[in-house]
């Protein structure tokens, strides 16, 4: 089987090597700090600086009125080394970097994100370094117009099954805008990327942003110093495109095209702030946006949302894609006293919506893909209070400066989790790193004085979670119907996808469609769609995150100027996407879960406009993905192991750092990088704290001595002596742990590396560093493994089968409609949107994990033969039941990857027997083969 999807179920939260915190490498070690004076001494200084200097100059910034008595916290934070100076008016410490990439970025430097990329499909995951933001798509921001009329009717309150008040919203209710004539009319922003140049200080674009800044009127809601900026052209590092910026992958995105003139006046819009501030009535804020946005009324859910936000209670927020979620954190931000901080699953995602602010707000974003610079840069802005809003990754949360900037003072007015549901292990697109978004975190340690939680698409499974994950009470749910119905959708088996796409794509109403996008599992499949659409005569381009990110922008501009008219892409596609008129979107491989289904078919008609979906599907597509969705599954086996090696140390300190290197971890444990996060993090946030996480690390060092002899400089320096007795010799390159060594002599791997580097700049020393590894303290040894490996284990299984029930619920949904439906619901030939929505609303009102009836096969005549055959022929191999039926699936992983095991002619060839069936099957197989219990 293929394993080059762009799957957006994996999920991989990764620090940059760069940028480990100091303060998160575990409490100060403070009996240690004689032995390195000059670290201890600079960290001392530092510490001294940081957290005070942050809060003098921030403080007087925010609203005394909100602010609350700093967090008990029961973890003394370290404190980082301070070795530059021009930094040390900052209230972190972030050190420049003097080397461009993040792979040979020295240990010790912050580089506020700073990472390799991360990938998403798994077999790209293998052979790249991951990334401390996601790099895939989720979802894509999509418009859809809603006329406004009658307010007085758009709320109404309903209780439903679960307990939650839900604010029901109807379409086309809002009498708001109606009513506005009277308003000030304010030129209409045209193109939604405008905003705020300062935002977009990524990569080798914010260099020479300065030079484009022309600071205009200086305006604040709050404060007259806040200044505005505005962008004019950008030159790119590289030089290769115009107004373009570079994500962690190059991804050039598009700022200020068609540059907008829309002119806001400063002293108009503080003066609606104040008076939404003295009465946030309907007719306040109706004026305050139209001065910033431009626009007529609000849509659905957004004034509410808005309103409930302003009064300071935490709300979730469930919109359909398009639907103007970002607007309901847009106005309180200008209003509200503080920051508002809006936590963002994927750098694309942050640049869009950075892109997207208007020009009255301020905004920036710390991400992995900026240097020491330019996050520095966004501090500074940060620092001096001309930032209303900025834009983090959830992976942020690791690094303990971060959380100090807002500990202790009430900065954050609002902080905003975009994507919320990725909360929940129960959504689509669970994330661990966003687990760690908890109420705890973010009101008791980040002050913050309100949540506000959006996503688009939730099961009451997801909602509950993340309602509880926030604390916010059900009175506080805010929800519009997940659908819009100008989506015209369609389904039919296809014994012949490629020869059926072909035929609708030549036949009404996609004949006359002049955008479409086509949407497929793979990413090899995307190119060969898209030839074949080329070789038939259908201007068609492939779009995937494995093509390089200049040749991706260049399809998506394509797109948008309708100079071709199909994109056939993975679920990469969206990032950044305004185009309003895409009328059709067709699924050529099945989507992994209804949630999925609503979001990519959510990209079509964002004008309004009547659109076309269509799903192709077969059952061996169906099979296929369908045990992909094993693809993150675990034995107790495993976890018992890994929690062997986590807990390895027999009298752990907390001040001890422990790494545990990526990617052999994965091989040696055949588990994803991504699970073997999920578990850390599990540890860290379930009910007992066992460890700490701290930003993952490359922990290898390889040293050349340059200048003096290594035994003379180790004659001086302790930290030398101590790296020769720990060192690997090769070709004359001493090779070491990092945390070995400074755990051995009880300093931070922080001062290590800065000791490094400090020796590298005198010239005496170079070295690289590799092994990105995951980095923890111990708090606390789990009494019993063995039962915490099975808790661990039961909870992941369970995740896999909801995953399992996904791909089903979708199945199952297509063939009702393509077999059983017979027209029941005013359903018609190929057209089924009445079933399609009424089983997608169901799904959406349940649980989303009823058991669902299957159409897998339980067993084979064959089977158990050739298992048995499989086992004899490769004796040599040690296995579990999972990898037999991993290779039997046709599925690749760490320890069994595809480019070893496809050659065997048993690879897939029961991909049509659940997974479980198969698994079983091999242990029967495997106790008689070795005589003895397997698990
Ligand atoms: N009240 C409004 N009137 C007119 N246009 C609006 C209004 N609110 C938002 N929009 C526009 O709708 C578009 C989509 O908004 P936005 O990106 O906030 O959607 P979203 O709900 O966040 O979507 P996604 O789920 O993809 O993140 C944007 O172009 C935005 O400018």
């Amino acid at each position: 089987m293929e394993s080059d999807s762009d799957s957006d179920a994996s999920h991989i939260s990764a620090t940059p090597p760069g940028s480990p915190s100091p303060t998160a490498a575990g409490p100060p070690p403070l009996e240690r700090r004689g032995i390195l004076l000059s670290s201890a001494k600079s960290r001392t200084k530092t510490s001294a600086s940081t957290s005070t200097t942050s809060r003098t100059i921030l403080q007087p910034k925010i609203s005394k009125k909100h602010s609350k008595p700093p967090p008990k916290s029961d973890r003394v934070e370290p404190k980082p080394l301070n070795t530059s100076p021009i930094l040390s008016n900052l209230p972190f410490q972030i050190k420049k970097s003097t080397i461009p990439t993040d792979k040979n970025a020295p240990v010790g430097l912050l580089h506020g994100g700073h990472c390799a990329s991360k990938f998403a499909s798994f077999s790209r995951a293998q052979d790249k370094i991951l990334n401390f933001e996601p790099d895939n798509a989720v979802e894509m921001k999509t418009e859809i117009s809603v006329e406004s009329a009658g307010f007085k009717e758009a709320v109404k309150d309903e209780v439903d099954g679960k307990g939650f008040t839900v604010k029901k919203v109807r379409k086309n209710l809002n009498l708001i805008g109606g009513s506005s004539s009277d308003l000030l009319t304010v030129k209409k922003a045209k193109c939604v990327n405008e905003g705020n140049f300062v935002k977009l200080n990524i990569n080798g674009y914010g260099r020479k942003k300065f030079k484009y800044m022309n600071k205009r009127k200086g305006f604040s809601s709050s404060n007259r110093r806040h200044k505005y900026f505005r962008a004019s052209k950008g030159t790119v590092r590289g030089g290769g495109e115009e107004n373009g910026v570079f994500d962690e992958e190059g991804l050039v995105v598009d700022i200020r095209k068609g540059q907008d003139k829309l002119s806001f006046q400063a002293e108009l819009i503080e003066e609606a702030v104040m008076r939404v501030r003295n009465e946030a009535s309907d007719d306040n804020l109706l004026k305050l946006l139209k001065l910033t946005h431009g626009y007529d009324s609000f849509r659905d859910g957004q004034l509410e949302a808005i309103k409930m936000v302003l009064s300071g209670k935490s709300t979730m927020l469930i919109l359909p894609t398009g639907a103007g979620k970002s607007l309901c954190y847009q106005l309180p931000a200008l209003v509200l006293p503080g920051i508002t901080l809006v936590v963002s699953p994927l750098v694309a995602l942050m640049i869009d919506q950075l892109r997207q602010l208007p020009p009255a707000i301020q905004g920036g974003l710390l991400c992995s893909s900026q240097t020491a610079e330019e996050a520095l840069e966004t501090l500074r802005l940060l620092q001096e209070g001309a930032l209303k809003v900025l834009f983090v990754s959830p992976e942020r949360f690791l690094n303990a400066e971060f959380i100090s900037i807002f500990s202790g003072a009430s900065l954050l007015s609002l902080v905003v989790v975009d994507e919320a549901h990725c909360v929940s292990e129960w959504s689509h697109n669970f994330r661990p790193s966003y687990m760690r978004l908890r109420a705890s975190l973010l009101r008791g340690r980040l002050n913050a004085g309100c949540i506000l939680a959006m996503t688009a698409t939730a099961t009451n499974r997801t909602l509950c979670d993340v309602m509880r994950a926030l604390e916010i009470p059900p009175t506080n749910l805010i929800q519009s119907t997940k659908l819009r119905d100008n989506l015209h959708l369609s389904v039919s088996i296809s014994a012949n996808r490629t020869k059926d796409l072909i035929a609708l794509l030549k036949s009404s109403p996609f004949l006359n469609i002049k955008s479409i996008i086509v949407y497929c599992k793979f990413q090899s499949e995307t190119d060969m769609i898209s030839k074949y659409l080329c070789d038939n005569n259908i201007s068609a381009k492939s779009y995937h995150s494995g093509i390089p990110a200049k040749d991706r922008s260049r399809v998506q501009d394509l797109f948008c100027s309708n100079k071709i008219r199909v994109v056939v892409a993975t679920v990469a596609f969206g990032m950044g996407l305004d185009k309003s008129d895409v009328g059709a979107v067709i699924h050529y491989s099945l989507p992994e879960s209804l949630e999925e289904y609503v979001q990519e078919i959510g990209r079509a008609g964002r004008d309004g406009r009547l659109s076309y979906c269509h799903l192709l599907f077969d059952d061996t597509t169906y099979f296929k993905l369908r045990s992909l969705m094993h693809s993150d599954g675990v034995d107790e086996y495993a976890v018992n192991k890994l929690l062997c090696q986590i807990f390895m140390s027999e009298r752990p300190t907390i001040e001890e750092i422990y790494s545990m290197v990526k990617e052999s971890a994965s091989r040696k444990f055949d588990m994803k990088e991504e699970v073997i996060l999920t578990i850390l993090t599990q540890l860290e946030l379930g009910e007992v704290q066992y460890i700490h996480l701290l930003p993952q690390m490359n922990v290898t060092c390889t040293l050349n001595f340059h200048q003096t002899s290594p035994s003379t400089i180790a004659a001086r320096d302790i930290v030398i002596a101590e790296i020769l007795k720990k060192s690997e010799m090769k070709d004359g390159q001493y090779i070491f742990n990092i945390p070995f060594v400074a755990n051995s002599i009880g300093m931070l791997a922080l001062d290590l590396s800065n000791h490094l580097e400090s020796l590298k700049l005198k010239g005496e020393i170079t070295y690289e560093l590799k092994d990105q590894a995951f980095c923890y303290t111990i708090l606390e040894v789990p009494k019993d493994i063995c039962s915490l490996a099975g808790q661990l284990t039961k909870w992941l299984g369970e995740v896999e089968t909801c995953k399992v029930r996904k791909i089903d619920a979708v199945f199952n949904a297509a063939t009702f409609a393509a077999k059983v439906c017979d027209n029941a619901f005013g359903c018609l030939k190929d057209h089924h949107t009445p079933c399609l929505q009424r089983t997608i609303l169901e799904y959406f009102n349940s649980d989303g994990d009823a058991d669902v009836p299957i159409k897998m096969d339980q067993n084979s005549r064959f089977l158990q033969a050739d298992i048995k055959v499989f086992l004899q022929s490769n004796a040599h191999a040690k296995f579990t039941p999972r990898a037999v039926a991993r290779i039997l699936h046709g599925l690749a992983s760490p320890a069994f990857p595809s480019a070893t095991w496809s050659r065997t002619h048993f690879w897939g060839r029961y991909v049509h027997i659940d997974f479980r069936a198969v698994m079983e099957a091999t242990k029967q197989e495997l106790i008689s083969f070795v005589g003895k219990d397997v698990t």
